[in-house]
């Protein structure tokens, strides 16, 4: 099993190409399954997560190829990708699969919307809380749907189609949101959703769509409006940058100290997180070619955050920020309100020295002048990363076990650093 090896103590500077979103990449990609025609993403990150989907969506019929030239040289392997579902040839997402990847269970909206059947296997993800699929399940009932759940599996029928309907999301849900816009614009008549997700990456996939011939208006809003149509086309899309990687490499030059550009980064996509970063007493500017973090000589100030659906301070850096708040010169409170248990890098933290303490939702993390590079263990994505940041900033040496996290959602992580002046490595084996 791979690791990383981490010397810490060198400050970050030069330039960081920011890639394709894994989180905007994964429902592109389960468009491809509502048309006949071919559908080509720009800009798609080279991630596991992204080459398991692949599988997911050969196993139901999609046929893709990679265009062989690279899109920017520094990039390296972001790719485009066309993804061409001619026919649907099985409607089950079998637990085998499903179970490797949260968003695997979204192929219910577009099977179902398609097919007017699908049986799918309860998802699997990071291990962050209990991740029901409640929301799922009666917004795709409100379309007209039967659904039992039977031996794990989702089982959902619309023998007669989709119709549209009016449907408030209890809860807000990312995924559930992708889901129902995709189901509702191949359903007959008009949806519309209220207290839906609004993260950029929905709006990546209404965007999408759109081009595809739907008619959805209101995406980035909390009310989607979806005029059913009968067939969607082929389209050529361009995945959005990462604003999660954005986001913890703007961490962690926070962290190290140093001067880095973020290239193609968009502040658009993340102006709470990038706040807060700059109250911790680092710069940061937008520019023609994206954002510059910087920070010389001053400490970490501590800052507190509470996590929130877009545009709050999302979930997905609450980890990174930990790792950041280790090292500031005080007491931070940071708050998770999204997920149950998304704290798992509390325990790892610690073996580098860090002082966290845990009160229901909450973390009290009282920052240390310094911390010691220890062999740690990755338990989910953004928890791995969050220890590499802290270690990029340790005395001494730091081994990150379990890599297959960091590799879900970072491309090339350690090439991104060591070009900026890390000292880090990948152990293979
Ligand atoms: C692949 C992807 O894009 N993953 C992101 C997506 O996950 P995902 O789409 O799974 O997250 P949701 O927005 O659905 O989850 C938000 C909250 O709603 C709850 N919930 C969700 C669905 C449901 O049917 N019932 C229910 O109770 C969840 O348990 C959680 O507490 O959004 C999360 C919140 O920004 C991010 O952390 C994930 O990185
Ligand atoms: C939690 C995440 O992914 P997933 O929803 O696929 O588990 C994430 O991207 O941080």
């Amino acid at each position: 099993m791979d690791r990383i090896r981490i010397v810490g103590g060198n400050e970050l500077k030069g330039a960081i190409p920011i890639s394709g979103a894994k989180n905007a990449a994964l429902p592109l990609m389960i468009a491809s399954l509502m048309t006949d025609d071919t559908l080509t993403l720009e800009n798609v990150p080279h991630l596991a997560d992204v080459e398991q989907l692949i599988r997911i969506l050969g196993n139901h019929g999609v046929d893709y190829s990679v265009n062989g030239r690279r899109e920017r040289q520094d990039a390296g392997y972001s790719r485009t990708i066309h993804f061409t579902a001619r026919n649907i040839v099985d409607t089950v997402a079998p637990y085998e699969l499903v179970s490797k990847m949260r968003a695997s269970f979204w192929v219910i909206g577009p099977l179902l919307a398609r097919m007017s059947e699908a049986k799918v296997s309860l998802p699997g993800g990071c291990a962050i809380g209990t991740r029901p699929v409640d929301l799922f399940i009666d917004g795709l009932r409100a379309l007209g749907a039967q659904i039992e759940i039977e031996s794990g599996y989702v089982v959902a029928k619309a023998p007669k189609g989709l119709v549209g309907n009016r449907y408030a999301f209890p809860k807000v849900s990312v995924g559930a949101t992708h889901v129902l816009m995709m189901a509702a614009a191949l359903a007959k008549g008009e949806t519309v959703l209220e207290n839906a997700a609004r993260e950029p990456e929905i709006v990546n996939l209404a965007d999408c769509l759109n081009a595809m011939g739907a008619r959805i208006s209101g995406a980035g809003s909390s009310t989607i409006t979806i005029d059913g149509v009968t067939a969607l086309s082929g389209a050529r899309h361009r995945i959005i940058p990462d604003r999660i990687e954005t986001g913890t490499y703007a961490m962690a030059v926070a962290m190290t100290g140093g001067d880095v550009l973020l290239e193609g980064a968009r502040v658009d996509l993340l102006e709470k997180a990038l706040d807060i970063v700059a109250q911790t007493g680092a710069e940061v500017t937008q520019t023609n070619e994206g954002i510059r973090i910087a920070r010389n000589g001053a400490g970490i100030s501590p800052v507190d955050v509470t996590t929130e659906p877009f545009p709050g301070f999302p979930t997905d850096l609450q980890a990174q920020f930990m790792g950041l708040m280790t090292m500031s010169n005080g007491r931070s409170k940071i708050t998770e309100t999204i997920f149950e248990n998304r704290f798992m890098h509390v325990q790892e933290l610690a073996r580098l020295g860090a002082r966290i303490s845990l009160a229901g939702q909450s973390a009290i993390v009282d920052g240390v002048p310094r911390l010691k590079g220890a062999p740690v263990m990755a338990t989910d994505l953004r928890a791995s990363v969050s220890l590499v940041i802290a270690a990029l900033a340790a005395d001494g040496e730091t081994t990150v076990n379990r890599v297959y996290h960091l590799d879900r959602g970072f491309e090339r992580l350690e090439e991104k650093l060591s070009r900026c002046g890390a000292t880090i490595e990948r152990i293979s084996g």
